[in-house]
């Protein structure tokens, strides 16, 4: 299979750990006979430092021409104080709403080897197996107006029933793919767009049957992902609820550099990168821990290229690295076996090629 990747490292810890995964892809692409070409384009501060915007037309032009974009992150102090149009994540957001990315797939999975990283009892952490799935292209983010003076300043949260109907649609069809039950988070006992969220919720359930659905305020609902976050398969909730409780979620697992995402429409065309940001606390320190981007490649193979048993072979390969003990800094407890981004990354390739030499093995005695 030939496909053209575009590769928009961005800020911070983002070079750091979109380099990680493209060795991994490189890897992948060897032992499975395809060919990525990876194109390398600027976003987030990076390119205001170059262009003077955050988004220039040249990375729009590449992620046009090509199959899938992986996305490192963007932001940081340097910028933290530029006028909202010249501030990296504007265009982050731009992106996302430039190629239609409404549906942001955000998985979270106890890794059996790391239940000890997480600060829940290991009973609680091991059930959990979920999906949060995030409205990315409307609500508060997007809405007109939006403004300050040093008076008053403000936001708007708008929906329009088209937006919700997709990304609810989404959520139930993937629900049909996982255990069949859907959580609709939000807040409807206080905002309007929460209430027509909730009618089009209700509405679209009658198309699926076989689906279990409950309403949950997102209030409670941050409260019940830390308590009992086994009871939760897909949860499909807008766009600022669900940038939170991914952040929230990543807690369960022990790491936010643990967890990937997807940002996809309807034709499968998609944007892969971490749930976590640029890290500026840790960035150039070659400490950051690559996996969530790593799993993300896993993520835009399965959805954007149809490609699962690559997709499964990465996420072997890194469960099979953990379980052997080896973590960056942000897992290690205070261990002194500590690895670089670059020495876990050698360690999951290493893992990739052992994988093939016995595979090859096995074909040998058939
Ligand atoms: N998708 C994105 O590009 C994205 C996402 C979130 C935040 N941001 C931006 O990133 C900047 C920093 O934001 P923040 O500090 O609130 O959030 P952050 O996600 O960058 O970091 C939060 C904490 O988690 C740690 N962390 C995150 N990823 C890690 C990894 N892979 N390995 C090890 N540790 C990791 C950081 O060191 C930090 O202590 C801001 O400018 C923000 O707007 C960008
Ligand atoms: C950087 C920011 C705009 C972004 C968001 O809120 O969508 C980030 O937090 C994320 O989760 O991808
Ligand atoms: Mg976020």
């Amino acid at each position: 299979m030939e496909k053209r990747v575009a590769v928009l490292q961005g800020d911070g810890i983002g070079p750091e750990v979109t380099e990680a995964a493209v060795r991994v892809l490189e890897v992948v692409a060897r032992r499975f006979n395809h060919n990525f070409h990876f194109n390398y384009g600027s976003i987030g501060g990076a390119a205001i430092d170059e262009f003077n915007h955050p988004l220039p037309e040249e990375t729009i032009a590449l992620c046009e021409s090509s199959d899938a974009i992986l996305l490192g992150a963007v932001g940081g102090p340097k910028w933290d104080q530029n006028p909202s149009e010249l501030r990296p994540e504007k265009g982050l957001l731009a992106i996302r709403k430039h190629f239609d990315l409404f549906a942001n797939l955000r998985p979270v999975k106890a890794v059996p080897s790391l239940l000890h990283a997480s600060p829940l009892k290991e009973e609680v952490v091991q059930a959990v197996d979920m999906m949060i799935v995030r409205e990315l292209t409307g609500g508060l983010y997007f809405g007109e107006p939006s403004r300050k003076t040093d008076k008053a300043a403000v936001d708007t949260l708008v929906y329009t029933r088209e937006e919700i109907e997709r990304i609810v649609e989404k959520a139930f069809e993937l629900a049909r793919l996982r255990r069949g039950k859907v959580t609709s988070v939000d807040k409807a006992n206080v905002l309007e767009s929460s209430k027509l969220w909730r009618e089009i919720v209700d509405e679209k359930r009658k198309s699926y049957p076989d689906i279990e659905v409950e309403h949950q305020l997102v209030d409670s609902a941050a409260m019940k992902l830390i308590t009992n976050p086994g009871a939760f398969d897909v949860i499909v909730t807008e766009n600022m609820f669900g940038d939170i409780l991914s952040d929230e979620a990543s807690v369960i697992t022990g790491s936010l550099g643990l967890l990937p995402s997807a940002s996809v429409r309807s034709d499968g065309f998609g944007l892969y990168e971490p749930v976590h940001g640029s890290a500026p606390d840790v960035a150039g320190k070659g400490i950051a821990n690559p996996a969530a981007t790593i799993l993300s490649t896993a993520m835009m193979l399965r959805y954007s290229f149809g490609l699962e048993t690559e997709a499964a072979t990465i996420e072997k390969a890194i469960d099979t690295v953990f379980e052997d003990g080896h973590y960056t800094a942000d897992l290690s407890g205070g261990s002194d076996r500590v690895l670089s981004t670059k020495e876990w990354t050698d360690k999951v390739i290493e893992e990739l090629d052992l994988q093939s030499v016995s595979n090859s093995i096995m074909f040998s005695y058939v």
